[in-house]
């Protein structure tokens, strides 16, 4: 954990509701001074919610937000020092770029020079210069929201929050933008709280995802701790592709932790196990984690079955492998590994202990 001074959000026990009901439901958050933060979750699991909280847009029923040690609650919105980004916040349109970016330097009543020598630094650093004079109208998306992200960074806010920013863009551009955004935050060093429902735009962005579901926080760590290691079936499920097949039986023997699977076959797993054997109703394996084994390979976490499907996506095959009459695994395999193999094959997967993670239901 970083130290107060450190420490650019806190959230302590945050609550928020609706009349009776209750949308975020005790938040504990640390985000330190210049993390990529990613708020992720589903479509009504109080992302938003949470951050207009941060913005100052909505007050919490109970419980503290902290902007750099301060309690922000009671403080405006434009007191915060917070710069936003959000779908919806639209550019002016009557005004230039320039004078889009200049907006919150004048609302901070900067003087000429510092306006000018801040729209500047801000268009530069979004790679926006020579684009002064324009209006919104006669931009690109990508130029649009570009400007958008300059005129929050202008005043130098010690946060910036961004909801969905890169939502109405087209899948190139979001796919490039991901990257730029990226950039841009590691090169200014501030703080980006950054809300979506995307996964991929999540993981690909930033220092640490924070996994929301129904108001409370499931998970959060790094984007591959989380993606190795989900301590749930809803982020398993949530963060990318996963087999999530039902076990019917654990032991621990020999300091190994069996996993019997529907319809008999046992797997050991090698993993940080987080709950007692018995709470223990699944098992997640990423598709990428299987592969298929030699026909006279002998040892441990072997399974024998018969190819149902096989679905052909250019680099890899998705291939599922009935190993049970109740269990499906679905592999990962590269088209090379894959010759002679076609629907109906008898085949043998290989899945290392350490890709298999235990999961309660
Ligand atoms: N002003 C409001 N009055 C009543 N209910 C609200 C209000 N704002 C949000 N909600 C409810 O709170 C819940 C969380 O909404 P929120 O916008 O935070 O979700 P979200 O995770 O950001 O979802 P999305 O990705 O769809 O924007 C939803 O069930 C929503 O209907």
């Amino acid at each position: 954990m970083s130290s107060a001074d450190n420490v650019d959000i806190q959230l302590v026990d945050v609550t928020k509701g609706y009349g009776n009901h209750l949308v975020v439901g005790g938040i504990n958050l640390v985000v330190p001074r210049g993390e990529f933060v990613s708020i992720l979750g589903p479509s009504g699991c109080g992302k938003t919610t949470t951050l207009n909280m941060i913005a100052g847009f909505h007050e919490p029923n109970s419980g503290e937000i902290r902007i750099r040690g301060k309690n922000q609650v009671g403080v405006p919105p434009e007191k915060r020092n917070i710069g936003l980004v959000f779908q919806n916040y639209a550019l002016f349109p009557h005004m230039t770029v320039a004078e889009n970016v200049a907006f919150g330097l004048k609302m901070k009543r900067k003087s000429a020079v510092e306006i000018e020598e801040g729209v500047r630094r801000a268009l530069k650093s979004v790679h926006l210069e020579g684009y002064e004079t324009r209006y919104p109208k006669e931009l690109s998306g990508g130029q649009q929201q570009r400007t958008a992200l300059a005129r929050a960074i202008a005043p130098q806010p010690s946060v910036l929050l961004l909801d969905e920013p890169l939502s109405n863009l087209d899948l190139k551009l979001r796919e490039a933008m991901r990257i730029e955004l990226k950039e841009i935050q590691q090169q200014l060093g501030m703080t980006f709280v950054y809300v979506t429902h995307d996964q991929e735009e999540a993981m690909a962005m930033s220092d640490r995802v924070v996994v929301m579901s129904g108001g409370v926080i499931a998970q959060e760590g790094r984007p591959v701790d989380i993606y190795q290691n989900p301590v749930s079936a809803f982020v398993a499920d949530f963060i990318g592709k996963s087999n999530l097949l039902s076990v019917t039986k654990t032991e621990n023997r020999d300091g190994k932790l069996r996993l019997a699977l529907k319809g008999g076959p046992t797997l050991i797993a090698d993993a940080p196990q987080t709950a007692p054997a018995d709470s223990i109703a699944l098992c997640c394996i990423r598709p990428e984690n299987v592969q298929l084994a030699e026909p006279d390979e002998s040892r441990e976490n072997l399974l024998a079955g018969r190819v149902d499907k096989m679905v052909n996506l250019g680099a890899h095959v998705d291939v599922w492998v009935d190993v049970s009459s109740d269990c499906t695994v679905k592999a990962q395999i590269p088209v090379r590994r894959l010759e002679g193999v076609t629907v109906g094959s008898e085949v043998k997967l290989r899945i290392e202990p350490k890709a298999v993670q235990p999961l309660v239901g």
